[in-house]
């Protein structure tokens, strides 16, 4: 048999199989009974991540910010020489983010899930886990770290999966960014449950091949707000779209706001400078000036 281009394993497909043997690792270590034993005794409230993006709409002209703390990626290897999880979460808060992201992902992303417990503990913003999640396990891991918000990627989830993992994220408190990049994966999005604890996210960067395209947002985002305003007259439900990846200028969150998008996810950006903070604050000062 020949080799053909599909059967060399793409970058998602590479980290999806070192979740799978994450996940096998971690339930051998403690098993599913006792993580969620663990969950039930721990009962945290959450910080209500959707929330935080909802009122973001009435500050900050508009513009709601999930500054993201990200050492290195897969397409940039290492983004930040001088990686202060904790610092960089309190710098966030003061510039003016709505929300944090904290990638736990060690092998391509150089994570770890003490970061995120890190900038819980220093920051009052609620927390995205940026993650591949694909079992349950994850989930009731995400809450015991003290995530407010779990990722959920349609392109590594069947119908069966995503469902799965969207109703106990939210049983358990937790908001849902759930992120397409096509429009198929979109139209699978919106297969799920309705829920004031979604939130849409657009991700301009393909996982696969790495291009980056502001106009994947453009592209996408009109059948996203057809579709949801069809079924909400009711501001506590406001649809919650998020364009991620991509972002760096003042003249890119312009152009997002200008098709009605108000809310960011950025990290590069940020994170390749010596103090994130102060770019996300200037970034946000410049929005305010060209406005
Ligand atoms: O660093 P950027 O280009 O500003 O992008 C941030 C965020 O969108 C990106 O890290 C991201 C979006 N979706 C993901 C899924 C997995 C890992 C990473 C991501």
């Amino acid at each position: 048999m020949t080799t053909t281009h599909s059967d060399i394993p793409s970058v998602l497909q590479r980290i999806v199989a070192t979740k799978v043997e994450e996940v096998k690792a971690a339930r051998a270590a403690l098993s599913l009974a006792d993580l969620k034993a663990q969950v039930a005794a721990a009962n945290k409230p959450r910080r209500g991540f959707a929330a935080a993006l909802r009122a973001a709409s009435t500050e900050n002209n508009g513009v709601g910010i999930i500054a993201e703390i990200k050492k290195a990626s897969p397409s940039k290897g290492i983004i930040n020489h001088n990686f202060t999880p904790a610092l960089f979460a309190q710098q966030y808060e003061q510039a003016g983010a709505s929300c944090l992201s904290v990638l736990t992902d060690r092998d391509y992303f150089q994570g770890d899930d003490t970061y995120l417990i890190q900038a819980a503990n220093v920051s009052s913003l609620p927390i995205l886990r940026k993650d591949f999640m694909i079992d349950v396990y994850q989930i009731y891991q995400s809450y015991l770290m003290g995530a407010d918000c779990i990722l959920l990627i349609m392109a590594c989830l069947d119908d069966t999966q995503v469902q799965e993992l969207h109703a106990l994220s939210i049983e358990l408190g937790m908001d849902v960014l759930i992120e397409v990049h096509t429009q198929s994966e979109l139209e699978r999005a919106l297969q799920l449950p309705r829920s004031a604890h979604n939130i849409y996210g657009i991700n301009n960067r393909d996982l696969n091949t790495f291009e980056v395209s502001l106009q994947t947002t453009l592209d996408l985002k009109n059948l996203l707000i057809e579709a949801l305003a069809a079924d909400t007259d009711d501001t506590a439900s406001t649809p919650l779209i998020v364009t991620e990846s991509g972002i760096h200028s003042s003249d890119d969150i312009r152009l997002m706001l200008s098709h009605d998008i108000q809310h960011f996810l950025i990290g590069e950006q940020f994170m390749k400078t010596d103090h994130p903070g102060q770019a996300l604050q200037s970034l946000l000062a410049s929005v305010a000036v060209d406005e």
